[in-house]
């Protein structure tokens, strides 16, 4: 595994290729967008590295990782697999089959809805919910919600992206660790 600075580096080169798209998907949101990383398979490895160096921060050790409809499905199972525990989908509704267990949300305007399976997560496991980027904290929140409904305990939430001016964690009942800050 990477030293602190080798680490901080390839934190650096990951955030330099993040593309910037300015009012998308609507005026005054800059969009940050975690595919282009996607696009260099370097990249990719640095940013699985970096990933699984924070997440094995965690004490004690998570039993389960669980990843966020859609983005969140890119970064989760890295860190699953090298944890060896299983990956847990929170989808939005409608899209996952069986029992589920559902929670609505606030967007910037409106309301949604996210859902997750019943017997995905056993009582007093301990989970980690990762999101490709923290912005008003109403997915992680409602994540974290699933999570507990369905009896499991939120160790940690862990994300790529923060967008800190928006003050998400506040609305995340729970530890959240950023790894690139705006
Ligand atoms: O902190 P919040 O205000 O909840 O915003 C963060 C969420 O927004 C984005 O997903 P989005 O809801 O756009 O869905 P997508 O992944 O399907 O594009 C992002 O991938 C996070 O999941
Ligand atoms: N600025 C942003 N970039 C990418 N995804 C987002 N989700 C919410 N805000 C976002």
């Amino acid at each position: 595994m990477s030293n602190p600075l080798d680490l901080e580096k390839k934190i650096r080169k990951i955030r330099d290729h993040v593309n910037e798209y300015p009012d998308f998907p609507k005026p005054g949101v800059l969009f940050r967008d975690v595919f282009s990383v996607f696009q260099n398979a370097e990249l990719v490895a640095m940013l699985r590295e970096v990933l699984i160096a924070f997440a094995t921060q965690i004490q004690p050790p998570v039993e389960c990782v669980v990843g966020i409809d859609a983005r969140g499905f890119l970064l989760a199972p890295f860190i699953a697999l090298e944890l060896e525990v299983p990956f847990v989908p929170v989808r939005k509704k409608g899209k996952l089959p069986g029992k589920v267990a559902s929670v609505s949300y606030a967007l910037e305007y409106g309301e949604a809805n996210m859902e997750i399976q019943e017997s995905s997560i056993k009582e007093g496991q301990r989970v980690l919910i990762v999101d490709d980027l923290l912005a008003t904290g109403g997915s992680l929140g409602a994540a974290c919600t699933l999570v507990k409904k369905l009896g499991g305990v939120v160790e940690a939430c862990l994300v790529l992206m923060e967008l800190s001016e928006l003050k998400g964690r506040l609305n995340v009942p729970t530890n959240v660790i950023s790894i690139i800050k705006y």
